[in-house]
């Protein structure tokens, strides 16, 4: 390439679209809230439940904490070893349950093989699902209810609106079907009040770099570094990086750096749709108080 076209500079012309800053914005609106149901006689509580020792949840783990802490929130950790039974984990998720004290909660994912992900998820009580993972939570997302949003989807479309990036009418293209981020994510963007027309690709789309060249806003969330580079992408579209893949070197996303020279909107990894997720899922566990002990 360097040799086609011979010296380059690297100039980012995409407006980033900087997820701290709004996670700032909404923890300075849920300290206020916090500080409001304390004064009421509850301050919330929000917990984690982490089975196995990946350095990577792990890590997430703590943000989340230190998140809660830092919004005034309560917090609770159970990090349980990775031969926890299947038993061992459904008396956690019971305990939870009936604590007073957690309003809301996740199950670190994913869970060792040997543990089955749907029944835990089913086990939590539905008002407690900080995630918005339970199947009732995405039943009532599919049905267009009131429920806890998933919160990396939420987090994007946040982002989106928070950029005035256009949605109603474009074209989002999402790559990843995961239940996490891409099908959530294709359910909220054709929301009427979104009004997306998505495109959703998987390991069985045909020509994915077709797909990414004709859409407004483009979605990566597969985990595979590079999949998104510049010269498929439709100049002055926005583009959002959510897949995180472990390296060597560090954390990469789903997008070459170069992209920026070409959208109109970037939300880098990190810095972008990460902060976002962690700021839903404290506003989840907010929302669930409100509706427990304020009139
Ligand atoms: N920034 C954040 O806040 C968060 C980031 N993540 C990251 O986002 C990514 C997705 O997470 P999650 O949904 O849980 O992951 P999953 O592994 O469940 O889903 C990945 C999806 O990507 C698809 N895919 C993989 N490779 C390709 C390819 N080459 N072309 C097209 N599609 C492809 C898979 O297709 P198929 O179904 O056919 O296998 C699958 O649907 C991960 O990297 C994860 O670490 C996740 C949560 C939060
Ligand atoms: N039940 C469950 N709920 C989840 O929401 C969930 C999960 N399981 N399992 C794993 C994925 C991953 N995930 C991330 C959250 C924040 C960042 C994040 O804050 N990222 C920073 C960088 C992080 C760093 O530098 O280490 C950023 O993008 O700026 C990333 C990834 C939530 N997940
Ligand atoms: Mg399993």
């Amino acid at each position: 390439m360097a040799g086609l076209l011979g010296r380059r500079k690297c100039t980012v012309t995409a407006t980033l679209m900087d997820g701290k800053a709004l996670r700032d914005i909404i923890f300075s609106d849920l300290r206020i809230r916090v500080a409001r149901l304390t004064a009421a006689g509850h301050t919330p509580g929000i917990a984690t439940v982490i089975v196995g020792d990946d350095p990577g949840s792990a890590a997430y783990v703590r943000g989340k904490h230190a998140d809660s802490a830092s919004i005034g929130m309560h917090s609770i950790r159970h990090d349980l070893p990775a031969d926890l039974s299947q038993e061992g984990l459904l008396d956690v998720i019971a305990e939870l349950n009936a604590d007073p004290r957690c309003d809301g909660y996740i199950v670190q994912l994913p869970l060792p093989r040997h543990l089955h992900t749907g029944a835990v998820l089913e086990a939590m009580d539905p008002e407690k699902d900080a995630d918005g993972l339970h199947p009732i939570s995405l039943g009532r997302l599919v049905l267009g209810e009131a429920g806890p949003l998933p919160c990396t989807p939420a987090g994007i479309v946040a982002l989106l609106r928070h950029y005035e990036v256009p949605i109603a009418g474009a074209h989002a293209v999402i790559i990843g079907r995961g239940v996490t981020v891409g099908r959530p994510l294709g359910l909220l963007l054709t929301r009427r009040s979104e009004n997306a027309t998505v495109t959703l690709c998987h390991t069985g789309t045909k020509d994915v770099a077709a797909e990414i060249a004709r859409a407004d806003i483009v979605i990566a969330a597969a985990g595979v570094p590079g999949l998104v580079r510049a010269e498929m992408v439709k100049p002055g579209a926005a583009v959002l990086d959510v897949g995180i893949t472990r390296t060597a070197t560090g954390l990469v996303g789903d997008v070459d750096p170069a992209v920026a020279e070409v959208a109109g909107f970037l939300a880098p990894m990190p810095g972008g749709v990460g902060p976002m997720t962690r700021a839903m899922l404290q506003t989840n566990v907010v929302i669930a108080a409100e509706k427990r002990y304020l009139p």
